[in-house]
């Protein structure tokens, strides 16, 4: 066992920084080629601020999301190839992607018992995949806040347009809005995230940051898998 009490083989990769970087893109291939478990806490959040929508609270009354917090039941599904998110039973996993709950969840995440609720239900993810060889784990707190003695942490990073034309890449139909309104929407969640009182988005002293504007997705991948093996290599010979 290492001192987190983790099989000494089990690997955690934290993979934090803001949207449109790549974290999920980078995570799944990751998780996926070393053979890890997934969990995206992002989907989390996110799922949390579609029950209180879902409820009518509203997401910028603190002591209302903070008295709701612990009543929608949430699961994960941490396979790779094909993760989930449920809320009280039922699939949430399109929903959770919708403008409205995503111009909500910086708030939601805001809110003190929101956090210590989800980053609970993280840790026990944590800990559920050390037998199965560990787990890669994305979202904005991971290396500071959720699993702090991580066995290798990254920070991904690109320029507001280059993930803003990312996203602006994935949005179709009524919901393309414009390179230029999505970076703008970028930037604003950005800025609540990392100036939030509670965990906010931040690169851990201790983590890997790889600016990822001019990279490729695969090379990003190939750099991340890389830096996974190298720390395994040096515990094994520790
Ligand atoms: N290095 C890259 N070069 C080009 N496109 C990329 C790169 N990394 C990711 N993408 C694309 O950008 C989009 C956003 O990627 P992804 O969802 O992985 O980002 P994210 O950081 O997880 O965003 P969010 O935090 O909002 O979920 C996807 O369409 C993905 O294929
Ligand atoms: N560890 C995390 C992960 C996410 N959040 C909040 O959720 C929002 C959505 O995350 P995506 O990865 O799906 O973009 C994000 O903007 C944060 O407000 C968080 O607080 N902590």
């Amino acid at each position: 066992m290492d001192t987190a009490g983790r099989p000494r083989d089990a690997v955690v990769v934290a993979i934090d920084g803001p949207s449109g970087t790549g974290k999920s893109s980078t995570s799944r291939a990751v998780a996926t080629e070393l053979g890890l478990r997934y969990l995206d806490t992002g989907a989390m959040y996110r799922a949390m601020t579609w029950w209180m929508l879902a409820n009518q609270i509203d997401p910028g009354d603190p002591v209302a999301v903070a008295t709701a917090s612990g009543k929608p039941v949430l699961l994960s599904g941490t396979d790779p190839l094909a993760p989930t998110i449920s809320v009280d039973g039922a699939d949430v996993s399109g929903p959770i992607r919708s403008e409205e709950v995503t111009a909500a969840v910086s708030a939601v995440s805001a809110v003190p018992e929101v956090r210590s609720r989800l980053v609970e239900l993280q840790r026990a993810a944590v800990a559920a995949a050390a037998s199965a060889g560990g787990i890669v784990v994305e979202g904005r707190d991971i290396g500071t806040t959720v699993v702090p003695d991580a066995t290798v942490k990254i920070y991904l990073n690109a320029s507001p347009e280059a993930r803003a034309a990312r996203r602006n890449g994935e949005l179709t139909g009524a919901r393309a809005v414009g390179v230029e309104a999505t970076r703008e929407a970028l930037v604003r969640r950005d800025a609540a995230d990392s100036g939030r009182k509670v965990s906010p988005l931040a690169k851990a002293e201790d983590a890997v940051e790889i600016d990822t504007t001019d990279l490729t997705l695969d090379q990003v991948i190939e750099a991340v898998v890389g830096l996974v093996e190298r720390r395994r290599r040096e515990r094994n010979l520790g």
